[in-house]
């Protein structure tokens, strides 16, 4: 069993427009894989292997400094998007009930002209190659958005029409760089993982991995490992989506466990979470009402509570 892959050439980034009929092969088969796996890879999106690279290098070169230089640019420490910014190491439990993820994280999820940038010497150009990168993956989110709208047989603008503000402090968006350090998993703390089992929030997740260790669990329960195919993004329906759907797209669980011992290996890998907007009503798009509509903000902003704990 394993994850299908599509062809998205017929929508690629560098086309302007696709007929319905052109879509009808990708869309037909991008419903196949949400309804049974929850996720898909798409080859030939247009989002090139390169440009994936540049961003985790100028990443790499950021996770890799000293912690007093990265601290002055912690999630919180923004006043206009608290989500933006810099997460240490074991301080996200994506599976709440585990101890702290082992990784590190740069959240950019703000364009607010008060927002400081990295800007030393040693990661010069970090915030036009995140900037740049973040553009990206918000063109191929709608095209897919646009696409799954068709293949569930809906008008093609009922979900971008709930995700017009992505980039702005109304939309909580997020183009999430993610570092793995290396790892001596025998001194571990018990239960705790790379990143913990978990289901995204919003509607979609882009995620560019550089390396594999990604499992994802399938609908009898059990979880298989995802191989890293370069150039291939690997598209995955959130919980939100799953709501909207009435459950016809399905949001799995997922994790990255722990190298195995005398792995001393980094990982990497850019995950771009997509968010309807704040204050956007997500309503069941089948009018069957089998969950109670919900704001985009609203969900999200309970959803962070339960991964970083009250405080
Ligand atoms: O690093 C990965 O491959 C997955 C990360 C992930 O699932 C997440 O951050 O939500
Ligand atoms: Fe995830």
């Amino acid at each position: 069993m394993s994850i299908p892959v599509v062809d998205f050439s017929v929508y690629n980034l560098s086309k302007r427009e696709a007929t319905d009929e052109q879509l009808q092969t990708p869309s037909k088969e991008m419903k196949n894989a949400f309804s049974q796996f929850g996720f898909v890879f798409l080859k030939n999106s247009g989002i090139s292997q390169e440009e994936v690279e540049r961003v985790m290098d100028i990443s790499e070169k950021f996770f890799l400094q000293p912690e007093e230089l990265k601290k002055p640019f912690s999630r919180k420490s923004f006043p206009n998007n608290p989500n933006h910014g810099w997460v240490s190491l074991e301080t996200e439990r994506l599976n709440p009930s585990q101890p702290g993820d082992l990784k590190e994280a740069f959240n950019t999820a703000s364009f607010h002209p008060d927002i400081k940038w990295p800007s030393s010497e040693a990661v010069r150009g970090f915030e036009e190659i995140h900037t740049t990168f973040f553009q990206r993956c918000k063109e191929l989110s709608l095209r897919v958005l646009r696409v799954i709208a068709q293949s569930l047989a809906l008008d093609p603008d009922v979900f971008l029409d709930a995700h017009r503000f992505i980039g702005t402090d109304e939309n909580g968006t997020t183009l999430r760089s993610l570092y793995y350090p290396p790892v001596k998993s025998e001194m571990a703390k018990e239960g705790q993982l790379r990143c913990g089992e978990h289901s995204d929030y919003g509607s979609i997740t882009l995620l560019f991995q550089g390396s594999k260790g990604l499992q994802v669990c399938t609908l009898s329960g059990e979880f298989i490992s995802v191989p890293s195919i370069p150039g291939a993004v690997l598209v995955n329906i959130a919980d939100l989506m799953q709501r909207w759907t009435s459950d016809q797209f399905v949001s799995v669980r997922h994790r990255v466990l722990l190298p195995p011992v005398g792995d001393s290996s980094t990982r990497q890998s850019l995950a771009y979470f997509v968010q309807p907007d704040d204050e956007a009503l997500i309503t069941c798009c089948d009018g069957s009402d089998k969950y109670p509509p919900v704001t985009g903000g609203d969900y999200l902003m309970q959803r962070f509570s339960e991964s970083y704990g009250k405080s």
